[in-house]
């Protein structure tokens, strides 16, 4: 009698396919909802890139099977590579198609990024339902075009539907993972190997710089000039991203790391500022931390201007200060803390009256929905 109750739980088992890489921005929003799909029974699974960023994100903390698939990037520029791009863009649709037909998921979960297109493609093609989410203002060229395909967008910020239409697009607010709120002041400086002067009123107040993802050659370039002004008031921590440590830059109050994972909500606990590019994940979750952050957004040039209009809608709100890449440099950097410190009270009460609600939550249910199971509320 158990065992046949068993076999007819894993037979009926629910089964969700998540997709989204290229950036841990696309990658963020999944590891904030596989665990609570896989507490609630449902069997997951994941089909990225073969060597984006999201392989190691997805492998190092999450107890579920990965499929690679080929992967061509989707460009608005002249590349030589545009030539052979789209045969790898075929090939993946072709292998994200063949294994969505045999694993039969009830929904895809797509977070965006070039290796998403062929997995909601071959989705689609399956029949299989593919809800999209949207962390940034206006939609990435993936989400555009994924949009077609999808019954459902999920966003960040209520304007995104204005750029997508279609009728398909539900606002569900930022979406953290649980842990962002879970850091430790002490064992973030005990990391940083700042623990002297502990969390004492006489310690210099830490500055949490980082880069995006994948880093900034200009914010690195001018933090590491600005240092010997910076680091008298102020510690300095640095995340660099892949290959941009500088050994070189050697200050008793400096830190630098390529990329932290498990350890970020420590330093967020225990950083007093931020000084940041501005993706969506990470500006909601110094909002929710109440951090004041300076931010220099990535140019239209850079990448398609989602960046401004993210950093300026935290500023009108009252929670950001904004410095533009062009006018990046160490003097203006210095100036620009020093005014977000001399006023972080202000931009701490501002942030105080702000709720993050639970989009997490939300999101789930829509997705379940999407699935055709049940779901409340
Ligand atoms: C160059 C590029 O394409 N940038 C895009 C990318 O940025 P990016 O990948 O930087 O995206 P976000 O800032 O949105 O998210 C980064 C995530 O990585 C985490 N993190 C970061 C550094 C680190 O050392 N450890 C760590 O865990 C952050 O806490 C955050 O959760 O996706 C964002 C969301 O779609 C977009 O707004 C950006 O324009």
């Amino acid at each position: 009698m158990s065992n046949s109750h068993v076999q007819t739980r894993v037979d009926a088992a629910n089964r969700i396919l998540f997709t989204g890489g290229g950036s841990a921005g696309h990658v963020t929003v999944n590891l904030a909802l596989i665990p609570q799909f896989l507490s609630d029974g449902w069997e997951v699974e994941y089909i990225g890139s073969e060597t984006g960023i999201e392989r190691e994100l997805i492998a190092s903390s999450l107890p579920i099977p990965y499929y690679p698939i080929a992967t061509g990037k989707l460009r608005r520029y002249l590349s030589k590579d545009n030539i052979k791009d789209p045969f790898r863009v075929i090939k993946g649709v072709t292998q994200a198609y063949r294994h969505i037909r045999a694993r039969r998921p009830d929904v895809v979960f797509s977070k965006g990024g070039f290796v998403s297109v062929p997995v909601v493609i071959g989705a689609w093609l399956n029949r299989v339902p593919v809800v999209l989410h949207e962390s940034d203002l206006t939609p990435g060229l993936a989400n555009k075009i994924a949009s077609r395909f999808a019954v459902g967008i999920c966003t960040t910020f209520p304007e995104t539907e204005a750029y997508i239409g279609g009728g398909k697009c539900h606002y569900v607010g930022p979406v953290l993972r649980e842990e962002i709120g879970m850091g430790g002041a002490e064992r973030g400086l005990a990391f940083s190997g700042f623990s002297d002067g502990g969390l004492s009123g006489d310690r210099k107040p830490v500055i949490l710089v980082m880069g995006g993802s994948l880093g900034s050659m200009s914010i690195n370039t001018a933090v590491r000039q600005a240092l010997p002004e910076l680091t008298q008031r102020f510690r300095v921590v640095h995340l660099c991203g892949r290959g941009h440590l500088d050994p070189a830059a050697d200050n008793p109050d400096y830190r630098q790391f390529e990329y932290i994972d498990k350890e970020l909500p420590d330093l967020l606990a225990m950083s007093d500022l931020i000084v940041s590019r501005a993706g969506s994940n990470s500006l909601f979750e110094f909002l929710s931390l109440k951090k004041p952050m300076l931010l220099i957004p990535l140019t239209k040039q850079q990448s398609r201007g989602d960046q401004l209009l993210n950093a300026a809608s935290f500023e009108r709100s009252g929670y950001a200060k904004v410095l533009q890449e062009e006018r990046l440099d160490a003097a203006q950097l210095v100036r620009a803390v020093a005014d977000l410190y001399s006023d972080k009270e202000s931009y701490i009460r501002r942030m105080g009256d702000t709720p993050i609600g639970d989009a997490r939550g939300r999101l789930q249910r829509l997705i379940v929905q999407a699935a055709g199971k049940e779901a409340e509320g």
